[in-house]
């Protein structure tokens, strides 16, 4: 006979047993459920990083702004800012997340934070205002909101964002994060400290530039494209090259901006169909609509007018440049004048040949980025040269002044000394 202790015994433990394989029964759904949800979201990234991304007409280079599609592969980074990104993530935040690119990803909120409410605007572009801010960890960085009217959705956002992650070099803007979030699109670059070249050379409250400065600068530059050009892989054009686009660090080192943000050119209320900016747009592609590499280097050839002469493009440069190219040292008559007499005159003419070669008419005519690395190299080895010469000279000099001085010493104690005896 089973006591009615016992069956109430029994009752509870089966009721607590059930109790038990249903509640572990719910807990593994849960996480079957959690990781099939966090495998196909690392699954649509990793699709949206190989989503068809746009290429021009030759078929190898990047080009963010084109319409062909078709999907490529893309080299590693040479060298990540994982210091910044890194330091970035360790203040975690659940909005947060590291994308397939490996560059993280922001809320609104924190960016929100960061700039205190959007209110420390640094400058303004053709996309919208750029800010500074200071992120959790205390790294200051620059975010390029853009334009929330953009027809492009959030996986093609994020695929043009994977693409320029993987762009590092020393001589470009790196990019850090990015957020999309409540209809907003933001790019998150290294902070520049000094600004734009374009203000530099403009701003007559900046200090002038010494021809030094703008030896490493034009070399800098020079090393940035080279990268996008020979080192990406597929190649990028810029497709943008200005001197707005170049940005200095507290140093003065320069960096290439704005890579693979092109946007098309309003002559009078109305797109032209054309990229970049007028003044740095190469006349063969205006007239054949074929850019290539050979374009960036006209708006460079450009560029390295404004570093010689400090005047825009839109105060009549190729006027004076155009002049200038009559003599083989009309250069001179152009030169900036907050640096005549503080340079060496044969640098300068050095450096506008090259430049006068990247405006060469026919794009086949043009140096290759390499070449023109290769000759600023040449021209900034020389000054160094010459200046460690003039140093020596210096030294030498001095010298000999020493030795007049000790002999005339050691004359005058001789005199003494007899006139003693
Ligand atoms: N990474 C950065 N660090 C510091 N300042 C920056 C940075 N990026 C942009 N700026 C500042 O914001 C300004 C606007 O930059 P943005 O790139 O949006 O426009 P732009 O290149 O001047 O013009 P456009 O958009 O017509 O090409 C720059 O001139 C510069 O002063």
């Amino acid at each position: 006979m089973v006591h009615k202790a016992d069956l109430v015994i029994i009752g509870v433990s089966v009721g607590v047993a059930v109790g038990i394989l249903i509640a572990c029964l719910v807990f593994f759904a849960i996480r079957w459920y959690k990781r099939r949800a966090n495998l196909r979201r690392c699954a649509n990234e990793r699709s949206a990083a190989t989503l068809p991304i746009r290429v021009n007409g030759l078929g190898t280079s990047v080009d963010f702004s084109a319409s062909i599609s078709t999907t490529i592969s893309i080299k590693e980074p040479e060298h990540h800012s994982q210091g910044l990104q890194h330091s970035w993530w360790g203040h975690h935040s659940k909005d947060r997340f590291v994308s397939a690119s490996g560059i993280p990803r922001y809320s609104h909120k924190d960016i929100q934070k960061a700039t205190q409410n959007f209110t420390t605007i640094i400058g303004q572009g053709s996309f919208g205002p750029v800010y500074k801010a200071t992120m959790p960890a205390g790294d200051v960085v620059a975010v390029k909101v853009l334009a929330s009217n953009s027809k492009q959705g959030e996986k093609e956002f994020q695929t043009e964002v994977s693409l320029l992650a993987r762009l590092h070099h020393r001589n470009l803007v790196n990019l850090v994060g990015y957020c999309v979030d409540k209809g907003q699109r933001m790019l998150i670059y290294e902070f520049m400290s000094n600004g734009s070249l374009a203000n530099v050379l403009y701003n007559e409250e900046e200090r002038p530039l010494s021809w030094e400065e703008r030896l490493q600068i034009a070399l800098d530059i020079s090393h940035g494209i080279e990268y996008l050009h020979d080192g990406a892989v597929p190649p990028v054009i810029h497709r943008d090259l200005k001197s707005a686009n170049i940005l200095l660090d507290h140093s003065m080192r320069a960096k290439v901006a704005d890579f693979g943000l092109s946007k098309e050119q309003v002559v009078d209320g109305h797109n032209s169909g054309l990229k970049g900016t007028y003044g740095y747009i190469d006349p063969e592609y205006i007239s054949t609509s074929k850019f290539t590499t050979k374009s960036d280097i006209y708006s460079f050839g450009v560029i390295l007018f404004e570093i010689i002469t400090a005047i825009h493009p839109h105060q009549n440069l190729m006027e004076y440049i155009n002049l200038a190219g009559m003599s083989s040292d009309g250069v001179d008559e152009i030169l900036d004048k907050q640096i005549v007499g503080t340079c060496n005159p044969e640098e300068v003419r050095s450096l506008a040949t090259v430049a006068h070669r990247c405006l060469r008419r026919s794009p086949k005519k043009r140096p290759s980025i390499a070449e023109v690395s290769q000759a600023i190299l040449k021209i900034k080895q020389r000054h160094l040269k010459k200046d460690t010469m003039s140093f020596a000279g210096e030294d030498f000099s001095r010298m000999l002044s020493h030795i007049e001085e000790q002999q005339l010493e050691l004359k005058n104690l001789s005199t003494v000394d007899e006139e003693k005896r």
